[in-house]
């Protein structure tokens, strides 16, 4: 039996939107914001959802946690119908969507977790130790006694993602987690969601704007441009695809006369007057570059640089879907 924890085939959503023609007349017209996606997640997996604005992200995670109904194709998430068996899913799953608040925002912190652990039946000891966890690493403390209306965002969003938690769900779903949050509270964030993660009970599926998070947390990149799939898989196999290229950055004590010949490295640019020599690692291995570097015999320095996520993907958002 597959291992999937979410399965859809064929997922498409449809809207119909008024559109303004001249000055008074409107007209309907035809959004597809989701437009045939396949997708299979595998227990534990942390994946990474991405695509520009407007690509069907939020849309596609409001049809896997049941909120929308798609317009045709099929969607399963803990062997579950999302729409269908709603209330039976909300058991299994957790959600964090940044506009969305599962806090009750008059009362503190602590008495909303009260709740929620009646809400969903969870026995006391479970949700002490979940909530231990949670009151550790996302450090809750020093605000758990305040009401949820005075809180920060960022201390909101890691009460959220305790709240998401405490009924220990087999699947996270998080809308931007990290959007608007101050360094701290990202780093925070971050770090919890790296550790929730690592132990491969929870999986995770993440749409983000901030790349930074995918590179700390997703294996697996799914990528969508105007609703469809244009990517599926690490993130190394999208540098390799988009032909995105470690550097090889040498200082030199004194500045050659020619900068030299490395065969697969070819030389990129020249920098401070002749100093700094970058090379691009093609078909060159590291140690074999950085030997012939050494052997200029003026070498000071050298550090690879690894292509940066951010190059890529807007590489990719440029090409059409
Ligand atoms: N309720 C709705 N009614 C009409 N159109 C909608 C609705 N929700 C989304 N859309 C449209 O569907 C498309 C996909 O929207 P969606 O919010 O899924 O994108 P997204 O990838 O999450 O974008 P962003 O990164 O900007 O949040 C957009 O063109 C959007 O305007």
């Amino acid at each position: 039996m597959s291992d999937d924890v979410i399965v859809a085939h064929a997922l498409r959503k449809e809207f119909t939107v008024l559109v303004k023609v001249g000055r008074l007349r409107r007209t309907r017209r035809l959004v597809t914001a989701v437009d045939g996606v396949d997708l299979r997640v595998g227990r534990g997996e942390l994946l990474g959802y991405i695509g520009p604005n407007g690509a069907g992200k939020s849309t596609t995670l409001k049809m896997l946690t049941g909120v929308l109904t798609p317009t045709s194709g099929t969607a399963l998430v803990c062997g579950l119908a999302p729409v269908a068996r709603r209330t039976r899913l909300a058991l299994r799953i957790g959600v964090v969507f940044g506009q969305r608040s599962q806090l009750w925002w008059d009362l503190p912190l602590r008495e909303s977790f009260d709740l929620l652990r009646h809400v969903y039946r969870v026995p006391a000891g479970d949700h002490a130790a979940r909530l231990r966890r949670c009151r550790v690493l996302l450090d809750l403390d020093p605000f758990l006694d305040v009401p949820v209306r005075q809180l920060s965002l960022g201390q909101r969003m890691r009460g959220e993602l305790t709240a998401a938690l405490l009924h220990g769900p087999e699947v996270l779903f998080l809308d931007e987690p990290t959007i608007g949050l101050d360094v701290v509270s990202r780093q925070a964030v971050r770090g919890f969601l790296a550790e929730l993660g690592g132990t491969g009970d929870t999986t995770l599926v993440l749409t983000t704007h901030d790349l930074a998070d995918i590179e700390r947390l997703c294996h697996r990149l799914v990528v969508i441009d105007h609703g469809r799939v244009v990517h599926d898989g690490t993130i190394a196999a999208l540098h390799e695809r988009y032909g995105s290229r470690r550097l090889v950055v040498a200082d030199l004590d004194t500045a050659l006369p020619t900068p030299p010949t490395l065969p697969g490295a070819p030389l990129l640019r020249v920098e401070a007057d002749g100093h700094r020599l970058v090379f691009v690692l093609e078909s060159a291995g590291v140690a074999e570059v950085v030997a012939a570097l050494a052997g200029l015999g003026t070498l000071r320095d050298v550090s690879i640089v690894e292509p940066a996520i951010e190059d890529v993907v807007t590489r990719l958002y440029r090409t059409p879907a």
